[in-house]
């Protein structure tokens, strides 16, 4: 199959599968019915970053994967079914510009493509040399003629001819949330099934009160829908680009109750154990919060295991996972402690491996 490509009549298959699957890989944590939420099947990917293969023949420019497992072998792409409708529409204008301009083509090894269900769209091309201010004149024609924003990177450069972010609307439970997305910051890619998860998330942790601690917060993607169920939140988040948007979405979409740290889950953790102090907290009083309720989204790494032990002091935990061997390996300690009553399959990763998943844990 081409990459990118998405060959509908097999998308129920393969979701039954990741259905099973996953009911199979968590049996001794839960044995309830999975709350499964399907991807639509094609034209569900917000973001995708193409390299850019020159025909040293024709001279042409044209969008190349890697061939997995491959080395040095890249498959040309002619269309990526996967993307959605606006890279989709974007990609033959950007490299029609790039092969009809030399300016634009030389050296240019890589194009990405942020996109939002409204239509806005941030479009990178990364080069091997710097830019020039002839560069910089036709890439400002070609954005207003895309009437997307446009940014051009090379070594140690980085040259935004408008915004370096995309504006993204999502709809839980009837009311509208706005976030920034960052060319460079983490998103999820699949906003179809991001909506999902939100709305999964907040309608579980509907009837618990208290106050809510979320590690792991990224751009305030679940924080701002969660704060709607809890007293006050306090979200935390390693990156400085995530926080900074966080802080943003906060604001725009004028939520009170959240404070957000920008620390690791490792330093929060020291935090909270009181082992140290960290300058990043000092507005923040840890002791005022009357925590009900954990909130965690990590990388695919999962948990650190000081982080388990964090979490198993809660007395409800929601995890959100893009890899379920690790969250295994976590349950398999919160189980001593906490029991899992929700499990949900969300389908963020069609036609791959991938499945991310949402647990629920109570205190036994
Ligand atoms: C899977 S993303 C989830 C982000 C967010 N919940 C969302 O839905 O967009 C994981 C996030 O964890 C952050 N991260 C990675 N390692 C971390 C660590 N050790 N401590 C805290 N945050 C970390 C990443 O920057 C990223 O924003």
């Amino acid at each position: 199959m081409q990459p990118g490509s998405a060959p509908t009549e097999t998308y129920d298959v393969q979701f039954s599968e990741k259905i099973e699957r996953t009911r199979d890989q968590f049996k001794d944590f839960f044995n309830g019915e999975i709350d499964a939420f399907r991807s639509p099947a094609s034209e569900y990917r917000m973001r995708a970053e193409f390299k850019i293969w020159h025909d040293k023949d024709t001279g042409r420019a044209c969008y190349a994967m890697h061939q997995p497992k491959v080395k040095n072998q890249v498959i040309p792409i002619e269309d990526f079914e996967i993307g959605s409708a606006r890279i989709r529409e974007l990609m033959p204008d950007v490299l029609a510009a790039v092969n009809n301009s030399t300016l634009l083509k030389q050296k240019l090894f890589q194009i990405e493509f942020l996109t939002a269900t409204s239509g806005d769209a941030v479009v990178s091309l990364i080069y091997h040399r710097p830019l020039s201010e002839q560069w910089q004149a036709e890439a400002e024609q070609l954005q207003s003629t895309l009437r997307c924003q446009l940014i051009g990177r090379s070594r140690k450069q980085k040259i935004a001819l408008g915004r370096d972010y995309v504006l993204e609307t999502l709809l839980v439970n009837d009311k509208s949330y706005t976030y920034q997305q960052v060319e460079t910051g983490f998103t999820q890619p699949n906003a179809a099934v991001c909506q999902k998860m939100l709305t999964w998330a907040q309608t579980v942790s509907a009837d618990i009160g208290g106050d809510l601690l979320e590690l792991y917060c990224g751009n305030g993607n679940f924080t701002l829908p969660l704060a709607q169920n809890f007293s006050r939140v306090l979200a935390t988040e390693v990156s400085k680009t995530s926080v900074k948007s966080a802080l943003y979405n906060i604001e725009q979409n004028g939520a009170t109750n959240i404070a957000i740290a920008r620390l690791s889950s490792e330093e929060f953790t020291e935090a909270m154990n009181k082992v140290r102090r960290f300058r990043r907290l000092e507005n923040i009083d840890l002791d005022s919060y009357q925590f009900s309720t954990i909130f965690v989204d990590p990388p695919r790494a999962g948990l650190d295991t000081d982080t388990v032990k964090l979490a198993s002091r809660f007395d409800n935990i929601i995890y959100i996972s893009c890899n379920p061997d690790t969250l295994a390996d976590n349950l398999a300690s919160l189980a001593t402690t906490h029991e899992v009553t929700r499990l949900a399959l969300f389908d963020q990763f069609p036609y791959t491996e991938h499945r991310e998943c949402g647990v629920i844990l109570r205190r036994r």
